[in-house]
């Protein structure tokens, strides 16, 4: 029987319908009437926090991920379209995944300089839908479930290339929302004898070393990128830059580096010496060859998807070396299939409270 007897959506207006009484007779099923006369819950970024934890996150990113490499996930490569005028891009990541039971599509903006609008720049919705029907089961804030699931699949990444040694010093070149995100979602795997802070402006570098939690982690602030990155262990990049602005020059050999920015083929984060010195793994091949400017424009190989690292187990610097590699670096573009299994859990525990 049909989840919504009184014929789901006002088909003229799109709004859900008040459901009558006579459509009662049609079902016996409680959770079709609720859906029928109020509609899909929006679950907020507040009640996302209460739901789910970081660690929550890593683990069923980490099997969304190995799941997408198994060939588990029907995803195409998400299609983006510019807004030229107003210089953003509008993207649309649908995935569809059996083993991990969801079926969702997230919408999502793109903006780079919409701090003095007073909106994020990332701006993002995740609708999660009954892959038994197709109906829609809630509305998620996705900009919580892209900060979240983003920083959760790099800290999948370093959970399987991280470095042999105990105290390590942690750069985050950027300071804006992935960057607290990182912080939270990198310190479940590694401990820190310092997090360096980069940014452009200093107030806002302070503000994120405070709101990462200051001398209490150890978070230091630097205005100086080359310091930052030199005799740095772990280095995720999370900003808008468009052109290379970490150099492989600067870098200790055995280097861990993040890379998160740059997702698209003509924006740069890293430069050439660095991605050629690098044992490159991705999220995802497809994505990586269609989207990521550091790949295309370095002209580097790629060595595995993350994905495939999780099902044979991690990769350490003695992989590179044979590889002829100085460092290990992971591109994350974003994958659906990470939107998908988040909003999914979080959809579950809210129907659990
Ligand atoms: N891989 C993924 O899944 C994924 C998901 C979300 C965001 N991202 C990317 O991560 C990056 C950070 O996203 P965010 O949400 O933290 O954005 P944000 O706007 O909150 O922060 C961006 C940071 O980059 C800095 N910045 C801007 N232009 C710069 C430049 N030219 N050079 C150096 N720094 C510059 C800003 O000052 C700020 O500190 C973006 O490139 C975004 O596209 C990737
Ligand atoms: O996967 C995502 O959600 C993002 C958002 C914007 C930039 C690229 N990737």
């Amino acid at each position: 029987m049909a989840p919504f007897p009184c014929s789901a959506r006002n088909s003229l207006n799109g709004s859900w319908p008040r459901l009558q009484a006579h459509d009662l007779s049609h079902t016996s099923n409680l959770h079709s009437f609720v859906m029928a006369s109020a509609g899909p819950p929006y679950i907020s970024a507040g009640k996302i926090r209460e739901l789910v934890s970081m660690l929550d996150v890593i683990n069923v990113v980490e099997k969304g991920l190995a799941d997408f490499s198994n060939g588990k996930v029907v995803q195409p490569v998400r299609s983006f379209l510019n807004t030229t005028e107003h210089g953003g891009f509008l993207g649309v990541m649908p995935a569809y995944c059996y083993s991990s039971n969801c079926l969702a599509t997230k919408v999502l903006t793109l903006y780079t300089d919409n701090e003095s609008k007073g909106v994020p720049n990332i701006q993002a919705i995740v609708v999660q839908m009954d892959p038994s029907t197709g109906s829609v089961i809630a509305l998620l804030d996705g900009v919580t479930i892209t900060n979240m699931r983003t920083a959760a699949a790099s800290a999948v990444a370093l959970k399987y290339t991280k470095p042999p040694q105990s105290d390590l010093t942690l750069c985050i070149v950027g300071s804006g929302v992935q960057a607290r995100a990182h912080a939270e979602a990198l310190r479940e795997i590694c401990s820190y004898k310092e997090i360096r802070v980069w940014g452009r402006n200093l107030e806002r570098i302070q503000k994120c070393v405070a709101d990462i939690g200051g001398d209490a982690v150890n978070a230091k602030p630097y205005q100086d990128l080359r310091t930052a990155c030199e005799g740095a262990d772990i280095i995720v990049t999370v900003s808008m830059a468009k052109e290379p602005i970490v150099k492989g020059e600067w870098l200790k050999e055995g280097t861990v580096i993040l890379s998160v920015g740059a997702c698209l083929p003509d924006w740069r984060e890293l430069d050439d010496e660095l991605m050629n010195n690098s044992l490159v793994i991705v999220d995802s091949r497809a994505g990586a060859m269609k989207e990521a400017g550091d790949i295309l424009l370095s002209k580097c190989d790629i060595y595995a998807e993350v994905g495939e690292v999780v099902a044979k187990g991690p990769v350490n610097m003695e992989t590179a070396r044979s590889h002829g590699k100085k460092f290990i670096l992971f591109k994350s573009l974003g994958l659906a299939i990470e939107d998908a299994v988040t909003g999914q859990l979080i959809y579950e525990k809210f129907n659990q409270k």
